[in-house]
């Protein structure tokens, strides 16, 4: 599809080519997986996905969805089968968010009562504290709103997301938080998703695939969040997805079964003797269940191990984790060792920065043997 916008700035100046803020674009999104459209201020992405519900006609080009071009379809019909969500989450501010939330069902007909309790389903599945329903979107979080707005979208069941910089208006921890959340939901859901950031970083976070757009609206790659961090077909998509992109590229890339070391451990209020007996300089504390509380410095311990005196700042690695994970568990660690707990969070072992890179060098052996890209 191509979208030119009639007398934009720089239409004489060469050949009217600035004004072309889609560019003969051909992208299909999976049905059920997350299609991340990622690119510079200006590439298009809004325009893109305001072209799948109309609210932009496309200058050429069609648009399917399930087989069925989108032009011959009832608006109304059409933007009911597609959930939107924009940035700063655009609720209606004088209404509460129950409100908010089951204004499209009830748009559609379903009576009060059932709108309403789907709408308090949704609240909850978004992360929302039920008793939120009867606030107004300025007595709450921009995360908080965030969540109203995925939760309304949602409200009617729609196959199809358009997610527009849903999380740029909050900081980058609720943005964590949402970003995760919004994975989890997905999983359950298995919503078909367009999802537009200008972060390369949430981009191969969230995205099943991810399609790096130039400005004009042009198509850089389209590929695996993995294989876009591994393989970019340019400068320009080598320049956007970032510098550290080999370390980060571990993040897709499963921690094999490595050997943990056994890590001798103590728990909280262990006596100072008992911490200098383990005999290095930091000795791992674990709570009652086995989980990794957090490394204490045996000389600093003057007479039992106490909270205070606990470092936490390590990254915790899983059994069913990245190699990324690992290897960061044993760079934050203050001990040099990095700790690996199991999927329910107990202890396994810990291991060595020295000890990952084995696993990375093994890995791109293995690919250098068939012919491919690490990744
Ligand atoms: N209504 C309009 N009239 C004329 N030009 C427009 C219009 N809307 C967008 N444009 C231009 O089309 C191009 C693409 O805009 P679009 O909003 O799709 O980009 P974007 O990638 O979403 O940008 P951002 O990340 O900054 O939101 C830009 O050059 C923009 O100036």
């Amino acid at each position: 599809m191509t979208k030119r916008y009639e007398g934009a700035p720089g239409d004489d100046d060469d050949g009217g080519r600035a004004s072309l803020a889609v560019d003969d674009l051909t992208l299909e999104a999976p049905t059920g997986k997350i299609t991340v459209l990622v690119g510079p201020s200006g590439c298009g992405k809004t325009t893109t996905l305001r072209m799948v519900n109309r609210m932009i006609t496309p200058t050429s080009g069609t648009i399917s969805i399930d087989g069925r071009d989108t032009a011959s379809l009832d608006v109304a019909e059409l933007r009911r089968g597609i959930g939107y969500v924009i940035q700063a989450a655009g609720l209606f501010p004088h209404r509460t968010v129950l409100d908010n939330v089951t204004t499209v069902p009830r748009l559609l007909g379903t009576d009060k009562k059932a709108a309403r309790a789907r709408a308090m389903e949704l609240i909850e599945r978004v992360g929302l504290d039920p008793a939120m329903a009867r606030r107004y979107p300025a007595q709450l979080s921009g995360g908080q709103q965030q969540r109203v707005g995925v939760a309304r979208a949602l409200a009617a069941d729609p196959p199809v997301m358009l997610m527009d910089e849903p999380f740029s208006a909050v900081d980058p921890v609720v943005r964590e938080q949402l970003q995760n959340e919004f994975l989890r939901l997905q999983s359950e859901l298995g919503k078909t998703i367009l999802f537009v950031t200008h972060d390369i970083d949430e981009a191969v976070k969230l995205g099943d695939q991810v399609a790096v757009l130039r400005v004009g609206g042009v198509l850089a790659q389209l590929d695996s969040p993995a294989k876009l961090l591994a393989d970019p077909v340019d400068d320009f998509v080598a320049g956007f997805v970032g510098r550290d992109r080999g370390y980060r590229a571990l993040a897709f890339a499963a921690a094999p079964e490595l050997s943990l070391a056994e890590e001798r451990t103590v728990r909280l209020g262990a006596p100072a003797a008992e911490v200098r007996a383990v005999g290095t300089p930091w000795v791992l504390c674990v709570g009652e269940a086995g989980e990794p509380l957090g490394w204490v410095r045996a000389a600093a311990v003057e007479s039992e191990v106490a909270l205070t005196l606990l470092h936490r700042g390590g990254t915790v690695a899983s059994t069913a984790g990245s190699l990324r994970a690992l290897l960061d568990a044993a760079l934050s660690s203050p001990s040099g060792r990095g700790v690996v707990a199991d999927e329910e969070g107990r202890l396994v072992g810990t291991i060595r920065a020295a000890e990952v890179i084995p696993a990375i060098e093994g890995r791109r052996d293995a690919a250098a043997a068939q012919g491919a890209t690490a990744r």
